[in-house]
């Protein structure tokens, strides 16, 4: 098991996180709770912006906020100076809420209603990247009702295969995100926003998956992506200004996962980056990254009381918390793994295998699929970590279980940044109508 950031065990053998005990943050706040270490997010902000500086390229930083979205967050985000990449008209009213500065705002999403559109236009968002040729033609006529220009920039698919989930790969041929590089349909549609009277065109963005460990696939789409760039200038004589990479950076769960060197891996794509421009012979475009998992995820854990421990009759051994897949829904979704620890006992001897599992009238109702845990007692903590990406953000109330809270904490203070949910919350918007 490994603990990251300002997690450490004190001598009662405790779980401490910015120096805060977890069973003080459980009298205070309750369980389930997600716990955010803010220093650790902090540190990995400035991991990646620091990495990503170069004396020869323009650079940009946008977290994704998809992994982890609060109004806290977004203020927490503007202070380290990175930008932020929004995919709803729900994120981009979080960041609005928090006066998020808007020429940092990117605006993303296949579907973009034209209410959202709207939304973005209005605010004056940065960039908002285009999925598809309807809705070019759709930006294109909110600009000329609404007597404005907008900053676009392009998904493309380079149709590159990279090794991780089948759930969260984002360019095989067939992905529903953005335009493929090889169509002669993306070459006109290009063109088209590259004339536009209303679009005032950047460049491209790609993000080829989500938790990638292996840095020759962010290379491959460095090069698919330049060489593009410049056939798109030699035989169309169109300039790119701009190109994000998208996120993806993989990030450790458990032992079956590397830890991925951030700075080295940013060195490489600055490097090819520059590279492949004087190969090439192309203007270097201002090179621009997404991550939202790397940012966020070992700084989360979440806390859970357990309730029963059951042997079945079939021998697996269970422990009963009192959260649930509603607040961690990867095991379920993608498989995922993650290291876990009773948060009271944390220098108790391990004894054999658990199942943790939640309150769900669901088999696959799982949290973490196999632990080594001492023996866990009714009342015992216990945490999971690593859970600060797509969690919170994905977490949903079936059954009716209200969503648990959050808190940050950092030198020995903590803050709620979203409330628990109540009863009363689960109902509020459900009417006692007649037809
Ligand atoms: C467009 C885009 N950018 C950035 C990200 C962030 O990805 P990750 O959290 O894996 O860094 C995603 C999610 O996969 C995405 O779809
Ligand atoms: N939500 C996913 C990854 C997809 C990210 C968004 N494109 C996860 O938990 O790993």
């Amino acid at each position: 098991m490994r603990l990251f950031g300002t997690s450490r065990i004190n001598n009662n053998g405790e779980l401490i996180i910015g120096e805060c005990n977890t069973r003080t943050l459980k009298e205070k706040y309750g369980t389930p709770l997600y716990i955010m270490d803010e220093s650790n997010i902090r540190e990995r902000c400035r991991l990646f912006n620091n990495g990503l500086q170069s004396k020869h390229i323009e650079t940009e930083v946008i977290y994704a906020s998809k992994a982890f979205l609060t109004v806290s967050m977004c203020k927490l985000i503007e202070e380290e100076g990175l930008s932020l990449d929004v995919v709803s008209g729900g994120e981009l009213y979080t960041a609005i809420q928090s006066s998020f500065p808007q020429e940092r705002l990117y605006m993303h999403g296949n579907n973009k209603t034209n209410i959202e559109l709207k939304m973005a236009l209005e605010y004056g968002v940065g960039r908002i990247i285009v999925d598809n040729y309807n809705e070019a033609d759709r930006i294109e006529a909110l600009c000329q009702t609404m007597n404005t220009k907008a900053d676009v920039m392009l998904r493309v698919n380079p149709g590159i295969s990279a090794h991780t989930h089948e759930y969260i790969k984002t360019t095989e041929n067939t992905s529903k995100f953005g335009e493929s590089i090889y169509s002669d349909q993306t070459i006109e549609l290009i063109n088209a926003m590259n004339n536009s009277e209303y679009l005032n065109f950047h460049g491209f963005h790609s993000h080829i998956g989500s938790q990638i460990f292996d840095e020759n696939s962010f290379l491959e789409e460095v090069s698919t992506l330049l060489s593009f760039i410049h056939s798109l200038k030699s035989n169309h004589d169109i300039t790119v200004k701009e190109l994000n990479l998208g996120g993806g950076f993989g990030i450790y769960y458990t032992s079956n996962d590397r830890e991925m060197d951030i700075e080295l891996t940013l060195k490489m794509l600055l490097g090819r980056v520059k590279g492949e421009c004087e190969r090439l012979d192309i203007e270097t475009p201002k090179l621009l990254i997404e991550p939202g998992r790397a940012i966020v995820a070992n700084a989360g854990t979440t806390l859970y009381e357990v309730g029963s421990v059951k042997e079945t009759y079939g021998g697996k051994n269970y422990v009963f918390v009192d959260g649930s897949m509603n607040d961690n829904i990867r095991t379920a979704l993608y498989e995922a793994d993650y290291e876990a620890a009773l948060a009271n006992k944390m220098n108790g001897v391990p004894e054999k295998p658990y199942t943790i599992t939640g309150k769900c009238c669901e088999s696959g109702d799982i949290i973490v699929r196999q632990v080594l845990l001492p023996t866990p007692e009714r009342n015992d903590l216990l945490a999971v970590f690593s859970t600060g990406a797509y969690n919170y953000s994905m977490a949903s109330n079936y059954n009716r279980l209200p969503r648990p809270a959050v808190v940050f904490v950092k030198d020995g203070k903590s803050k709620l940044v979203v409330k628990r949910e109540t009863y009363d919350d689960l109902i509020q918007y459900d009417l006692d109508s007649s037809y």
